[in-house]
């Protein structure tokens, strides 16, 4: 299998853990932000998770640096398009970036500027390049609350044109699907699709949950359904496709090793599985590495393959036109 040549498509991939080094010590040279090192590869060591993360919390420390450069119009613009460069380069030809618009105000910028960059970085790449693309707006579950409405109604305005989702990220702590009940009600009532990180780290009720209470149509990770039954059936009943992201699910601990985990179990059980970056730097990854890896691990052949990446396509929140322009890509 040529697994670069091979159409990609992802659905996880976070935009403050997919930045290029060289691009944050050019972005702290030209805003005069201090950083460690303007050495690339030293850059990269601070940037990089490394495998031997004891948890999750441990490796969302690595957002920091990329994100003190990530706060004006002009830096969000050059690292969105830069993201959708890299990716189309390695023959993704749909990428659903996510991202937390709560993270980039730190010198001023309202969220309607901070998402209309990066919409208007990812509408560069695709005049450019063979990839097409959407932005899923992430809350960060440890920030305070009062301006998640402020967040949905500031990305109404781009749905559907540019972007098409709601999501919950960072940290996760058991029963936190409670808390956002209100605000996943409104962001359905604007018009947003749901997707949820949940049992990344151990608790398949947050899976159940993240289904029943908010109104997720996808899951990111996903992984401890394994050990809760009710979890398991609701996403088999409701067609809940889950995002799994290999290398970054090792470094956070969620699986022991990659031989552990349940991709494969669940791919043949025919739940819906997708393959995904989560984080090309903090991850050191690409679409190309994680694709070879879920082969050779998962022992897949080339038609699974081909069927992964029709349920990417099928369960992304593209528009119809664009699902069947992914599709032509393995008919
Ligand atoms: O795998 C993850 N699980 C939960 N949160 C994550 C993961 N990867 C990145 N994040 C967080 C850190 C980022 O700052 C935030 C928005 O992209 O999302
Ligand atoms: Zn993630």
């Amino acid at each position: 299998m040529n697994f670069l040549q091979l159409p990609k498509i992802d659905l996880h991939c976070h935009l403050d853990g997919s930045v290029r080094p060289q691009t944050v010590i050019d972005l702290a040279k030209i805003q005069g932000t201090a950083i460690p090192s303007d050495n690339v590869d030293e850059m990269k060591a601070l940037m990089v998770a490394p495998e031997s993360c004891p948890n999750l919390d441990e490796y969302l420390t690595r957002f920091a640096l990329p994100v003190s450069v990530m706060q004006t119009e002009a830096a969000l613009e050059r690292i969105s398009f830069e993201l959708f460069e890299d990716a189309a380069k390695e023959n993704v030809k749909y990428l659903e970036v996510r991202f937390g618009p709560q993270l980039h105000r730190k010198q001023g910028l309202n969220f309607e500027q901070i998402i209309g960059s990066v919409v208007k970085g990812m509408r560069r790449a695709e005049a450019q390049y063979d990839i097409k693309g959407n932005y899923i707006l992430s809350i960060i579950k440890v920030l305070p609350k009062d301006d998640i409405n402020d967040v949905i109604d500031a990305g109404a305005k781009f749905l559907d044109n540019g972007v098409v989702a709601f999501d919950l990220a960072a940290s996760e702590e058991p029963g936190f699907c409670h808390e956002y009940i209100p605000y996943a009600k409104y962001a359905l009532e604007k018009g947003y699709r749901i997707t949820i990180h949940a049992g990344e780290q151990g608790v398949g009720q947050n899976v159940y949950d993240a289904i029943a209470l908010l109104g997720a149509e996808r899951i990111g990770h996903g992984i401890h359904i394994n050990s809760h039954q009710q979890a398991y059936d609701l996403v088999r009943s409701e067609a809940v496709a889950l995002e799994t992201c290999p290398s970054s699910n090792v470094q956070t601990k969620a699986v022991e090793n990659l031989a552990s985990h349940p991709f494969g179990d669940f791919y043949r059980d025919g739940l819906l599985v997708t393959i995904n970056t989560d984080n090309r730097t903090v991850s050191d990854t690409t679409m190309t590495k994680e694709l070879q890896l879920a082969v050779e691990k998962f022992n897949l052949t080339e038609q699974d393959y081909i069927n992964i990446y029709k349920i990417s396509a099928e369960n992304s929140f593209a528009s119809d036109a664009v699902k069947q322009h992914l599709l032509q890509f393995v008919d």
